[in-house]
């Protein structure tokens, strides 16, 4: 751990806190990844769970003792003794001491209520459940961190009973006291208030290295989890729990992912070295992809939006300088600034695709003004671009005269034979038939497939792959429909959006028609078209395909 002028101490509870998520469900070596990510990170203390709990638990701290972590304190966790039981014969107690670790975090109950009908004991005993437990791991040679459940609903209802759960927590020998807003139903000016009275009522004076020092624990119930944590920094606690993209019980705890970056570059503390910053970004979407959860594109800093300038006067601006519209670069937290094309579109934003692409344009040039009007117009067509790059980039070449044809299709005719026989599931039930030219010759393909699109694209590689070898490695991998007024009932238009890849690059075209076929068949003959191009005419821009 670095030891720093305006040290901020982090602390991740994705592992545990993370995991109560409902849809959240970690196997051992995800739990292993995910640590080892954290700590390369620079996250000082790492929560892994709840080693009395679950068996997987257990073998986690095992395999950490086996290989630790470079610099993160991996911190067990678990609740304080059961009423009237004694700590040495507390099994969840001993489990957490074979965890091995240095730190233990143990939570106990602040509000009467909890502990008269949650606990169903005394105060006087829930005060003793504390002492002991604290008493007991500080004994055994551990570091304790004190989470004080239902801090500030206890608080609320019984101030003094509340301060003397901490300062029982405090004399046991707790190095940091959490405050818990355990059902996330605490607002920020209460969350300051409190802190300040906590301050008082203890006697701390929240930075000294010989006091305990307050942290906060905050859930999202009313959207303000992360406020909520920055004004209790703000207020004098010097340690934020949290958790990568905000995973936790019900609603979520405080998004590390936003509070790091304002901690750091807003408030001016030392939370991870900028080299560590800068892999916020990547190490947002792995643990997405490791939990199997959509990453959130709208996410604040890590998002895939949060520097995309979609509105022509910002991309205007933008391209002068940056900080007209970026509240921090980009790059700094491992994110990168994309410019959107769409119907909100102005010269600029086709400027600056073209130098993406690698088309020489100049706003002068006739072209570029044609280029957006013909993006308005589709647009209101209902095409959309912004998700279909390369349907644009195949609009702005032929724009500029560079889109010799590559194949003609000159028609296609698909059948459909609904009734699959039940005994033989893989039967494919289309039928598609092509009439291709390529170099003046006339190709009639025929070929099945899983539906309509599948055997047309299907027909369409068969006719083209004696010419383009190539397309044997393409595949279709995302097909998204949408009914665009869908009051027009069946002759409604539908815009299709269809992803193609040739395993490591991947591209997507758009197609509008009244008839969802059409639609689907302008889509995927255009993601071939593009398929070819990436391979014939050297385009780079697109995707490439993490493996
Ligand atoms: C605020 C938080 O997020 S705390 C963390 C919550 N996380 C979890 O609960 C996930 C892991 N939990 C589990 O695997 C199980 O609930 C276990 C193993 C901990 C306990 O399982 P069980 O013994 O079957 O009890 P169960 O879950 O039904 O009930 C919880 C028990 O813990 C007791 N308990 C709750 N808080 C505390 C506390 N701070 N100190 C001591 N005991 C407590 C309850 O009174 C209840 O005990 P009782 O049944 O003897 O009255
Ligand atoms: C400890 C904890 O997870 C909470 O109080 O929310």
């Amino acid at each position: 751990m670095t030891v720093s002028n305006n040290p901020l101490w982090l602390y991740d509870t994705i592992l545990r806190d993370g995991a109560q998520r409902e849809g959240i469900s970690l196997s051992l070596t995800d739990k292993l990844t995910i640590a080892r990510r954290l700590d390369q990170l620079g996250i000082p203390f790492i929560e892994g769970g709840w080693p009395g709990a679950n068996p997987k638990d257990v073998q986690f701290f095992w395999q950490l003792q086996e290989e630790p972590l470079e610099q993160a304190e991996i911190v067990a966790f678990c609740s304080t003794r059961r009423p009237h039981k004694a700590v040495e014969t507390d099994k969840m107690l001993q489990a957490i001491l074979s965890a091995g670790t240095r730190w233990v975090t143990i939570f106990g109950k602040s509000w009467d209520l909890h502990v008269l009908e949650g606990l169903q004991t005394s105060l006087a005993e829930n005060l003793a459940m504390i002492s002991d437990t604290i008493a007991y791991l500080r004994s055994q040679g551990r570091r304790v961190i004190y989470d004080a459940e239902h801090w500030f609903d206890g608080y609320r209802a019984n101030p003094d009973y509340a301060l003397a759960t901490l300062a029982t927590a405090q004399q046991a020998g707790a190095e940091w006291l959490v405050m818990c807003d355990t059902n996330g139903g605490t607002l920020p000016g209460q969350i300051s208030e409190i802190t300040i009275k906590v301050l008082q009522g203890l006697g701390l004076d929240g930075r000294s290295e010989h006091q305990p020092q307050l942290g906060i624990h905050a859930h999202n119930d009313s959207g303000t989890a992360v406020a909520n944590s920055l004004l209790a920094v703000e207020a004098g606690a010097t340690m934020v729990q949290g958790t990568i993209n905000g995973y936790g019980e019900r609603c979520g705890n405080a998004n590390l992912c936003t509070l790091i970056p304002n901690l750091q570059l807003k408030l001016d503390y030392d939370c991870i070295k900028p080299e560590q910053l800068a892999h916020l970004t990547s190490t947002s979407r792995l643990i997405s992809e490791m939990v199997n959860l959509a990453p959130d594109d709208h996410a604040p800093f890590v998002g895939r939006s949060a520097f995309a300038h979609k509105g022509g006067i910002h991309v205007s601006a933008v391209q002068r300088n940056p900080f007209t519209y970026e509240h921090i670069a980009p790059d700094v937290v491992g994110n990168e600034r994309r410019i959107v094309v769409s119907e909100q579109a102005g010269l600029s934003n086709v400027l600056s695709k073209a130098e993406l692409f690698g088309i020489a344009l100049d706003r002068q040039d006739p072209a570029c003004r044609a280029i957006l009007e013909t993006l308005k117009d589709l647009e209101q067509q209902g095409y959309q671009f912004e998700a279909a790059e390369a349907s644009f980039e195949l609009l702005m070449r032929q724009a500029m005269g560079d889109r010799q044809p590559l194949f003609l299709v000159q028609g296609f005719q698909v059948h459909c034979d609904l009734l699959t026989p039940a005994e033989n599931p893989a039967y494919r039930n289309a039928l598609a038939t092509v009439k291709v030219t390529v170099n003046g010759q006339n190709i009639l393909e025929v070929a099945e497939g899983n539906g309509p699109v599948s055997a047309l694209d299907q027909a369409l590689r068969k006719a083209l792959t004696r010419f383009y070898p190539q397309i044997a490695d393409f595949h279709l991998t995302d097909y998204k429909v949408r009914i665009l007024d869908g009051g027009a009932g069946t002759s409604a238009k539908t815009r299709v959006l269809v992803e193609s890849s040739n395993g490591d690059r991947r591209w997507t075209t758009v197609g509008v028609s009244g008839n969802i076929l059409e639609a689907s068949y302008q889509a995927v003959v255009e993601g071939i078209e593009y398929g070819l191009r990436l391979l014939t005419c050297g385009l780079t821009n697109q995707e490439v395909i993490s493996t």
